[in-house]
């Protein structure tokens, strides 16, 4: 069985990622990019579906872990019988090749090790051909090559590599792993303590440029690392999560693959980037979006790769058992082809804001903002699938319209603030009939509150967005009436449920954790509401949730205690850096709202 999902952490090189658990095991790593097979699979199974250890073999008396500041080094020191000994693991940022390196660092007396080694390529599924080269060990199966280098000997035992040696204090012992694809030539040795050195410089440099300095800069430094962890460098992409089938429900149904860019999960990322200063990755991702969205507008999926395929074809994969039992374990997504109004409003609001912090206006831009408006304005009206991506009947989910509202709202912005050219006069009328539509048909009037969709009596956590982005403010009543529904029915131990699954809205079994992304949200309009105190305590309790090394993932078991669902998540993390911001900022400057229900200051404001 893995370990709890808390008990990882991250390391990558912003082209793939992977998982090194607390015992010392990388369980999940997919090269040569974040979408490829895994080599190492043992997260969704067992250690025979790959991965690689590297611990003491003497009794473990305490283990602890920490990144260096300001970088995604990782440092596990365990504590033993015989002495302590570290390690400490990264990634090499490089476009011309993929390391993971490992060095063993002995802190005190003299320290009993064994390294284990399974490669097992395509998800656990392919057993490759080891050979012995000397100084390197090869490991070939089709397309791939993986290269081990060490200075320790080691040894075949069971399909396994095995070493076992001992390290003494003062002593350090560099272990690198290169993957190359099998029919192009060695890329040959690295010095590992120099490769070192290059990472943590230019993760620190990276690092220094954030703008935030708030009250909580070490969780919002965290957050911003693991964002731009999960940017693909080459194209600017921006995945969910470095996993596939982490459950949302222990046992359960509920696995679904995030190593893909979002347009929605991206552009919440995008804003998180942009109000912290990191001008260069925003500028990325805008051209990553032009492309992927070029074309025909009503073609624009909700979700591509990272360089922007199209074709997610959605595959299980029956050899592997799943994390904890939790089958399917699934590759590709399905929701690629679901209609998603909202996705259009967070795509115009990312640009507008891009404007708004000074990024240099790209005229394709525009132009492709203004084809994909004219696709919204015959197809607004239609059911979708929604922000939660059912896979149920399409519906009038209340906040995919209020994301059409916000899509016109911007683009009338647009024109206003930056002069840019469009039908603004027929973009007012859509955004008033649309910002009317919803004020009747997505609210319950008995009840005072918003409901998921049109006609329906059930509560949605994404209607606290509304105040959000702009389309009514916090303390409009109606707003009141729908976050007091929202913390009597979706709220479980303080903690909020996007909806509730017993509906069976999203045609899946009923059952999940609660949603991290969506708790944050009620803090921000606790915030904005004027119950700061209230949006403080609960901010403090969501930071309490993070592992040891500061990382959450997409649900939570309050009942369990544990994490749930993909990690970390890109999406939460967002969440994580916009309510700082909302906190760090006076209370007047949160809560100010131009009459015509501009987006609150805080929301909009680089610091
Ligand atoms: O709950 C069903 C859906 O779950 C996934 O979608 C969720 O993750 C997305 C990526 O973070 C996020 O954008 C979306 O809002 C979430 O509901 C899954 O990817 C879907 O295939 C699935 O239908």
């Amino acid at each position: 069985m893995p370990l709890p999902i808390q008990e990882y952490a991250l390391i990558g090189d912003c082209h793939t990622a992977a998982l090194v658990g607390r015992d010392g095991s990388i369980d999940w790593l997919c090269l040569p990019r974040f979408d490829s097979g895994a080599c190492f699979a043992a997260l969704l199974g067992h250690p025979e579906h790959g991965r690689w250890l590297l611990a003491p073999k003497a009794k473990i008396r305490s283990t602890c872990r920490k990144y260096r500041e300001g970088t995604m080094i990782l440092e596990t020191e365990f504590e033993t019988e015989e002495g302590v000994v570290r390690i400490i693991d990264c990634m090499p940022v490089s476009d011309e090749r993929w390391d993971v390196l490992r060095i063993v660092e002995g802190v005190s007396g003299d320290v009993t090790m064994r390294m284990e080694l399974i490669i097992r390529f395509d998800y656990g599924s392919i057993v490759p051909w080891v050979q012995d080269a000397g100084d390197t060990l090869l490991a070939t199966a089709g397309p791939h090559t993986l290269e081990l280098r060490t200075e320790v000997p080691v040894y075949g035992e069971n399909m396994k590599s095995i070493a076992e040696f001992s390290v003494s204090a003062g002593q350090r012992i560099p272990f690198s792993l290169n993957y190359r694809p099998s029919y192009e030539a060695c890329r040959g040795d690295t010095d590992p303590e120099q490769a070192l050195k290059v990472t943590e410089a230019g993760w620190r440099e990276w690092s220094g440029r954030s703008t935030y300095n708030g009250r909580w800069s070490d969780a919002v430094a965290r957050s911003l690392i693991t964002l731009k962890a999960l940017t693909y460098a080459p194209t600017g992409g921006i995945i969910a999560a470095p996993t596939t089938s982490l459950p949302e429900q222990l046992g359960g149904v509920r696995n679904w693959d995030y190593r893909y860019c979002w347009l929605r999960d991206a552009t919440f990322t995008l804003n998180a980037l942009l109000l912290a200063g990191y001008h260069e990755e925003a500028t990325a991702w805008r051209e990553w979006l032009l492309r992927a969205a070029a074309g025909s507008p009503e073609d624009l999926q909700i979700l591509y790769s990272v360089t922007g395929e199209r074709r997610l074809e959605e595959l299980t994969l029956d050899w592997l058992p799943g994390y904890g039992n939790a089958a399917p374990v699934r590759i590709g997504n399905a929701a690629s082809k679901q209609f998603q109004l909202d996705v259009y409003g967070e795509v115009m609001d990312t640009l507008h804001l891009a404007r708004s912090v000074g990024m240099e206006s790209d005229l394709a831009a525009w132009g492709i903002q203004v084809a994909l408006l004219h696709f919204l304005e015959s197809n607004w009206h239609l059911p979708d699938e929604g922000i939660w991506e059912i896979r149920g009947p399409r519906r009038h989910f209340t906040h995919s319209k209020v994301m059409a509202w916000v899509a016109f709202d911007r683009a009338i912005k647009d024109v206003e603030v930056f002069g840019l050219e469009g039908p603004v006069e027929r973009w007012r009328q859509l955004r008033d009939a649309i910002h009317a539509q919803v004020c009747t048909e997505g609210y319950d009037a008995k009840n005072n509150t918003f409901v998921q969709s049109y006609g329906s009596a059930d509560l949605d956590a994404s209607l606290l967005l509304i105040p959000q982005v702009g389309f009514l403010p916090a303390d409009d009543p109606r707003m009141r009436g729908t976050v007091a529904a929202i913390e009597r029915q979706l709220v479980v131990d303080g903690l909020v449920l996007r909806y509730s699954t017993g509906t069976n809205v999203d045609a899946l079994p009923p059952g999940e954790g609660v949603f991290l992304p969506c708790s944050f949200w009620l803090a921000d309009c606790m915030a904005l509401m004027g119950r700061r105190e209230e949006g403080e305590a609960l901010f403090e309790r969501l930071l309490a949730l993070r592992n040891d090394v500061g990382l959450l993932s997409e649900e939570y078991d309050v009942r369990g205690h544990h994490m749930l669902g993909n990690f970390p998540q890109a999406l939460t993390h967002m969440a994580l850096i916009n309510t700082a911001r909302l906190l760090s900022i006076p209370i007047q400057q949160a809560t100010c709202v131009h009459e015509t229900a501009e987006r609150p200051a805080a929301v909009t404001r680089a610091s």
